[in-house]
């Protein structure tokens, strides 16, 4: 009997990686081939008291800073709130593609706290999200690589969005953390830390690849997913 259990795809990467467009991409081939496909975008900003939270942390409207481990309350939660969501999604279709999941939370997390206390604080993330809070874990994480300077090109391109009219979010503007979160996700993905991981390079050499062949490599890296 065919596993009834949707194919999840979480897309990841640092902040101007090119997610929403590949995330498009992929939904777009994937119901061409007949596979129902949607597409759940982390934070949800409008729909959750946490995701509404974090818009103000982004925006720097916060009245104090807060920890790492703060910090990934909140973003917990957003998930934590969108579980009937989340579970209303994996219902309807055959493949649920995640535009940043759970391990944007420990990537962006432990590249706020030394080397030595990443480890620790990944452990406790991965517990919250999918022990207490019981968050499905993805069928494939695909790391997706675009150098900094291209990223921040990028940011700078992005429409309007809800929670602020700054160019750069609290996140964006520190370039120090953006060079850290590409480390971070590279050792999630070199561990397979929640699943399943493929590295997928935007612009291997120097220019960045057309959405649709990014998807493609996705999608075949997605090997032998069950027929619509
Ligand atoms: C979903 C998620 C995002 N983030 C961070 C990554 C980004 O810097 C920031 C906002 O997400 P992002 O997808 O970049 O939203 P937008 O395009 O609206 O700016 O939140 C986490 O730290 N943990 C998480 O769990």
């Amino acid at each position: 009997m065919a596993d009834p259990r949707p194919f999840l795809l979480a897309i990841e990467g640092a902040d101007g990686a090119g997610k929403a467009t590949t995330a498009a991409a992929v939904v777009a081939a994937l119901t061409a081939q007949g596979r129902r496909t949607e597409v759940m975008s982390f934070p949800r900003y409008r729909e959750t008291v946490g995701g509404h939270v974090l818009g103000d942390f982004l925006a720097g409207r916060l009245p104090h800073a807060l920890a790492p481990r703060e910090v990934a309350v909140l973003y917990a939660l957003d998930r934590f709130e969108s579980r009937g969501a989340i579970a209303a999604a994996m219902a309807r279709v055959d493949v649920l593609v995640f535009d940043r999941y759970i391990a944007s939370n420990i990537a962006y997390q432990t590249a706020k706290v030394a080397d030595a206390d990443a480890p620790a604080l990944a452990d406790w993330i991965v517990a919250l999200e999918t022990g207490q809070f019981a968050l499905p874990a993805p069928t494939l994480s695909v790391y997706l690589d675009t150098d900094l300077d291209r990223a921040r090109t990028m940011i700078a391109q992005k429409a309007a969005r809800s929670y602020t009219t700054r160019t750069y979010d609290e996140h964006e503007a520190d370039a120090a953390l953006q060079a850290k979160v590409r480390a971070r996700y590279a050792m999630l993905c070199d561990g397979d830390v929640l699943g399943r991981w493929t590295r997928v390079r935007t612009a291997p050499d120097g220019t960045m690849r057309a959405p649709d062949d990014i998807a493609a490599e996705i999608i075949a890296a997605m090997g032998n997913p069950p027929p619509a």
